[in-house]
């Protein structure tokens, strides 16, 4: 039987027109059917990955304190470290502890008519005890990037438009947030959701996981298992593609299961999103794709804006309460909080 989640070679797109045309084809087929794939051939080495997952582990192993000290709850940008049950999907508390890390950038100085979502831009928090992690992560953060956009590139020839049609909505100023994830195994949880269903927020992601399984998609409405392929990538669609597609491609909902007891898993999605001030653009499709289009799935619970910033902030707001309560009570108060 086939994969359901296939392995796509990113290097195809260098490997002459029919190869791109044959490429491209099977990237819109995979990013439309099940919403995610493996991505091989990306450009970012074993001893890279290594590097960073290693990293990602010794911070992890620092005493709480030291992890504390960088609480994101310190932070009105979201940025810093979650411990486990501290996030919420859906209500419900995830079993992972976690560092958000976004775009570093001065904060934008605040007064009347600036709109609420200018409070995400500013400074990551850094742990003092592990100077390596930072550029560890920002070389990271720049591959990923690098990758993000070549596949931005692709979809946009997939679906008949100009490469760089979606330039406007990242160029000078991409907007991307990543975290660090160690999912601890069963007997120290109080559940198995290690993170809840849901789907993400942003045009793509790019997730590096360890060999450690435990992150699940919904196909046709059962759990299929993404199990770990040593080298890939696992690329899924989020919301703003879905948008921008009017539904064409699959925003598809994951979730991650608690290891079992006594194991661990360590994973880092990189969310590769718009500008916060930017407005997403409904592609004009060819006729024979444009009648496939199902209309981005929408979930009463949770409007989609088509105003980045405005979404981000939603979404935000949501996942972190604590948050909220500390650096946006205002908003909250008078109802302006898009929530
Ligand atoms: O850890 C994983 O494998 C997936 C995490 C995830 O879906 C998320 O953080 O949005
Ligand atoms: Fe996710």
């Amino acid at each position: 039987m086939a994969r359901i989640v296939p392995v796509l070679d990113l290097s195809r797109l260098e490997q002459g027109a029919s190869e791109q045309r044959t490429f491209l084809f099977d990237l819109r087929t995979a990013a439309r059917d099940v919403g995610f794939f493996y991505l091989s051939g990306h450009g970012i080495s074993a001893a890279e990955i290594e590097e960073v997952l290693d990293a990602s582990r010794r911070f992890f192993a620092l005493a709480e304190a030291d992890k504390l000290a960088i609480e994101m709850v310190k932070s009105s940008q979201f940025r810093g470290y979650t411990r486990a049950g501290g996030e919420l999907t859906k209500g419900k508390a995830d079993w992972r502890e976690q560092l958000d890390i976004g775009v570093e950038r001065p904060p934008i100085p605040q007064g009347p008519g600036v709109p609420a979502w200018t409070r995400l831009q500013g400074p990551n928090q850094w742990p003092a005890s592990l100077p390596e992690l930072k550029p560890a992560l920002l070389a990271w953060q720049a591959k990923a990037t690098a990758v993000a956009i070549r596949l931005l590139k692709a979809f946009a020839l997939s679906l008949d438009q100009s490469e760089d049609a979606f330039d406007p909505i990242y160029r000078g100023e991409p907007n991307h947030r990543m975290k660090i994830v160690r999912y601890p195994g069963r007997h120290s949880t109080g559940d198995d959701q290690g993170v809840g269903a849901h789907k993400d927020g942003g045009f793509l992601t790019l997730l590096l996981q360890d060999d450690n399984k435990g992150l699940q998609v919904d196909y046709d409405r059962s759990w299929v298992n993404v199990d770990p392929l040593p080298g890939t990538l696992v690329v899924n669609i989020g919301e703003l593609l879905e948008l921008a597609s009017n539904g064409y491609l699959r925003a598809t909902i994951h979730r991650v299961v608690t290891p079992p007891a006594g194991a661990e898993r360590i994973s880092i999605p990189f969310f590769f999103s718009a500008r916060l001030d930017a407005t997403i653009p409904l592609l004009a499709l060819p006729e024979e794709l444009a009648t496939e289009t199902r209309g981005p799935a929408s979930d009463p619970d949770n409007p989609l804006f088509r105003d980045v910033g405005t979404n981000v902030l939603k979404s935000r707001l949501r996942s972190h309460p604590d948050v909220a309560r500390r650096h946006y009570s205002d908003l909250l108060a008078t109802g302006a909080a898009p929530v």
